[in-house]
This record gives structure tokens, sequence and C-alpha cells, in this order.
């Protein structure tokens, strides 16, 4: 078998110290071509440090930085931005206001004349802007200055993109049209990207990977089906969405719940645990004299509670039920037809499949734990 080409992009053992404070942390990603990685996490994990590191507009304390095989940063030597073959997009997009729409797509060509020209012309006609070549940055929209920075940052056909939150200045409305727009325009070029973002939708629309970030930490690195439906610990499913967390303790290998027990093997007994569902992933039925549905391989039992509060959300309700045995609160969305009253009583079980089973003690700890069938 030939062996696999370099990664396009690489960042290895990256960290990056600032008084003291440890920022990025021993930090590795690798990007092949055309292949788009979110780096995703809460304000200060240090997603936009290591992306600075990436550009070059910042130095690492330590670990190297690589395009195509070939190191352009580590502690002997630093490749200045502008000779990284690396394209930067921000949040701001930072156009020249003194250049018209034309002349700031062709900042980054070294050479003028008629190649130049046909490129710029050929990203202005791709970004959808053909017609405003002659314009400046202020008589454009927030949509428009946006795809002007897309079309300047890929003109001289950068091997690699480098993205900060650049869809976060855009109106919402404008945002998903414009990030579907601009995704395929990337995988047009075939730079290996890598975008930022705190959003979990965006990184989720737009990431082949996902590499989720905490205090200067990739924790999980996986495609956005991967990390959604496998998160590794409660905080990683979390981010992603609201969660029911239900708490339990180990006894001989299973975890009791008033939904039924739960295996959770290789724990010991008396170990804290969290038994973690998604609110869509709860079922509702009504009491009848009493008496639920009877337990099932794909719910277990069934539990009773009284709604709280019922919220009409459009295409689902969002229903909170205070749970008769173990007194939590657990949250379900269920079809937007359905508003029970507060005090109603209502039987509720849980998708076994849809469960993640976590130590609460060790975070991570037993991810591929299983939920029982009974
Ligand atoms: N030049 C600097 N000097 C000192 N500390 C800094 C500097 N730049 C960033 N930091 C700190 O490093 C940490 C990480 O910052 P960074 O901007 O990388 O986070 P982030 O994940 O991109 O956050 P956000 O989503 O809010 O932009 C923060 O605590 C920040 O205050």
């Amino acid at each position: 078998m030939p062996p696999l080409p370099a990664p396009r992009l690489a960042l290895a053992s990256i960290t990056r110290v600032y008084d003291r404070a440890t920022v990025v942390d021993d930090l590795s990603l690798s990007l092949q071509e055309g292949q788009v990685t979110c780096l995703l996490g809460p304000s200060g994990c240090g997603k936009s440090t290591t992306l600075r590191i990436a550009a070059g507009v910042e130095r690492q304390t330590a670990g190297t930085v690589a395009v195509d095989g070939v190191t352009i940063s580590d502690a002997q030597r630093h490749l200045p931005p502008e000779r990284r073959s690396i394209g930067l997009m921000f949040q701001d997009f930072a156009l020249f206001p003194h250049l018209d729409v034309a002349a700031n797509v062709a900042f980054g060509l070294r050479r003028g004349g008629p190649r130049s020209r046909q490129r710029v012309g050929e990203l202005l006609e791709r970004v959808g802007l053909a017609c405003f070549g002659d314009k400046f940055p202020h008589q454009l929209s927030g949509g428009e200055q946006q795809r002007v920075a897309l079309a300047r940052a890929l003109a001289p056909r950068p091997r690699v993109m480098l993205m900060d939150e650049p869809f976060s200045g855009l109106d919402n409305r404008l945002r998903d049209g414009i990030r579907d727009e601009t995704l395929a325009i990337l995988k047009d070029e075939g730079a290996a990207v890598l975008l930022v973002t705190h959003e979990p939708e965006e990184a989720m629309r737009m990431a082949d990977t996902i590499a989720l970030m905490r205090a200067g930490r990739v924790v999980q690195e996986a495609s956005p089906y991967n990390i959604y439906n496998t998160p590794r610990d409660l905080a990683a499913a979390r981010f992603f969405s609201d969660v029911n967390v239900i708490g339990g303790r180990v006894s001989q290998g299973r975890t009791e719940t008033p939904f039924g027990p739960f295996l959770t093997p290789g724990l010991e007994d008396g170990a804290a645990v969290d038994i973690v569902i998604r609110p869509q992933h709860l079922r509702i039925d009504f009491d009848r004299a009493g008496q639920g549905p009877a337990p099932t391989p794909e719910h277990g039992s069934w539990a009773r509670g009284q709604v709280v509060r019922a919220r009409f959300m459009g295409s689902e309700s969002l229903v909170e039920l205070a749970m008769e045995q173990g007194g939590m609160v657990l949250r379900a969305t269920i079809p937007g037809v359905f508003l029970p009253r507060p005090g109603k009583s209502l039987w509720l079980a849980l998708r076994r499949d849809r469960c993640f089973v976590f130590s609460a003690a060790a975070p991570a700890a037993t991810p591929g734990a299983q939920a029982s069938k009974n």
C-alpha cells in the first residue's frame, strides 16, 4: 500500500502558557486535504489561541506546527503567517475600507495581471457577487462582506483555511444559507479547514470532524454523528443538548433506578453513576387507573410522575415531570399537539439504547457501560 500523505495541517503537542497559566495544553490535531474540522468548546477553553498558533500570529510555548509534512514552527523556526499557505478568516471580516471589493479579493495575490483578474472574477462569481467588484465595503451588507472576506482568503488557493467564528456577526436568518454556501465553496477548493466555534449546531452542520476542547485540551475528536451519539462524559453530552441525569449507586454490577436496573459492570459497589438521557428520548404514556404500560426490553420499566410545567414550543412541547420515586424532575419533549396540564399524572420510560452511563466520580471512565434490558 502507498504511504498515507502527510496531513495538510498537523499540530503536535502544542502548549501555550501565558503568565504561568496553561491555556493550550499538549494539544495534537491533524487535518487532511478537504477535511473540515471544528474546534468546539466553551468560552476561554483555548480555541482561538490554538488557531492563532496555527496561523503563526502567535507562537506556542512548546510543540510543532507542520503543513504537508514540513515543519513551519517549532522551538527553532517560526515561519510568518504570510509564508504559511494559510488563509485566515476572522469574525470581523477585516476588509480594507479604502479598497473596492475586487482589490480586497486581489490583495493576497502576489502578482496582478490577467490571471489575477481571472481568479478574482471567478471567486466573486462563486460567492454570488459577480457585479460587486467596484463597490466598497461600507456599501455591502454583513452577509456580502462575509462573502468578500471568504473570496479574499481563498484567492491565493491556501492549503489550509483557518476560520474563527466567521459567521457570528451575521443575522440569524442569513446565517444558515451562508454557512451552507461557504461549506460548498470550501469543499470545492479542497483546502483543509480548521474552524473555531462555540456553537454545537454550527459544528454539527459544518464539520467532518469535531474536536471538542476543554481547558486547553481536546477531550474528544469524532464525526458529528459519533460525538453526539457516544459522548465520552456527561459534560460532552451536555455540551450538545439539554440532558436528564438520573443518579444512582452501583450494587453488584447493577444500578437501580425508578426505571428498573441498569447494568454497570466494572464499577465497585457504592460507586456513584449518572444515567444520562436527552429529553427527546423519553417516552410518555397515560395513566390508566393508576397503571402504566408493561415493561419492554426497549424501554425497561415505566415510572409515574406529575407534570410540573409544560411549554409549547411549536413542533414540540417540553414537559417537566416530578417523579414519584426518587424525587427528581425530568424533562421530556413530545409532539407539540399535546400540552398536558400541571398536576396531571403521566408515565415515563427511557429509551434504553439512548441512555449513556457514566461514572459520576471520574468523568469518562465508563462510556461503554451498558443499559440492562429490563
Ligand atoms: N494574550 C493573552 N494574554 C494572556 N491571556 C490570554 C491571552 N490570550 C488569551 N488569553 C487567555 O487564554 C484563555 C484562552 O483564550 P482563547 O481566546 O483561546 O479562548 P476561546 O476558547 O477562543 O474563547 P472564546 O470562545 O471566548 O473566544 C483565556 O482564559 C484567555 O483569557
